[in-house]
């Protein structure tokens, strides 16, 4: 069953479940409690049981969920039973190093082509994709019926690369620039943030400090 209703939360724990569900295929395990997928992946079983129940009713009480079906399911939601072609857009520092990363192999999505706007980088190989001319953005796109683009160019030249990818028929974007890429309904964007996770990171280093010191507080209390 698929289903539009599936909220975002599940829709991005998904991913979790499955790569662990497909740890565990790795080493031939058969079949998965929640209460284990609960404990190893930090959440709670009954929520766990809710997302899975989504998709049917496929866990056997006593037994668990069969490992292999699950991840047969989740990868039919996630749309992942279809190699989905990605394009790189912006072969600098951060593009080459997520073209080197081939995280997207092991998950049937895979950087087929990589654009880049400055001359000297056109023609050069990475990860043994040859960069390519932005004038060859819309119809490589086509011809390879590429799904989702990756935006690693300067902030200033994000919104029209995105424009470009949305003339092209793409119809979700990685975008890794800081900014608010502003696209047609359809178009789905999800924003890679390493600079904002960082600096909210940082914000914890003392409250974390705080929350323990809070935590300890309230057990004398409790003691007392
Ligand atoms: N989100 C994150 O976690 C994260 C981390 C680091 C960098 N960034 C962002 O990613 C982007 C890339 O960073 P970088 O360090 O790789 O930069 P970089 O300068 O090394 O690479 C940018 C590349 O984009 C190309 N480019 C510029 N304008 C273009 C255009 N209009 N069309 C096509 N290609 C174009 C450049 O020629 C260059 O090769 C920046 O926006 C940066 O702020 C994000």
């Amino acid at each position: 069953m698929k289903s539009d209703k599936i909220s975002e939360a599940v829709v991005r724990r998904l991913p979790i479940y499955l790569r662990y569900l497909s740890g565990l295929q790795r080493r031939e395990v058969a079949t998965v409690s929640s209460q284990e997928l609960g404990q190893k992946l930090d959440l709670n079983p009954a929520q766990i049981r809710k997302d899975l129940a989504y998709f049917g009713d496929f866990g056997r009480k006593g037994i668990g969920y069969d490992v292999a079906y699950l991840i047969e399911k989740i990868r039919h939601i996630l749309n992942l039973d279809q190699q989905i072609n990605v394009v790189l857009i912006g072969a600098g520092n951060l593009g080459q190093a997520l073209s080197n990363y081939n995280m997207y192999l092991k998950e049937n999505l895979k950087i087929v082509a990589v654009f880049d706007a400055y001359g000297p980088k056109v023609g050069t190989l990475i990860n043994s994709l040859k960069v390519q001319p932005m004038e060859e953005l819309s119809t490589t796109i086509q011809q390879h019926n590429i799904r989702i683009g990756i935006i690693t160019v300067p902030e200033h030249e994000a919104q029209q690369v995105a424009d470009k990818l949305v003339e092209a028929g793409i119809g979700a974007i990685l975008n890794f620039a800081p900014i608010i890429l502003r696209t047609p309904a359809n178009v789905r964007v999800h924003a890679a943030d390493f600079t904002t996770d960082m600096i909210s990171l940082a914000y914890y280093l003392d409250n974390g400090k705080e929350d323990l010191d809070d935590a300890k507080q309230s057990n004398t209390e409790v003691d007392h």
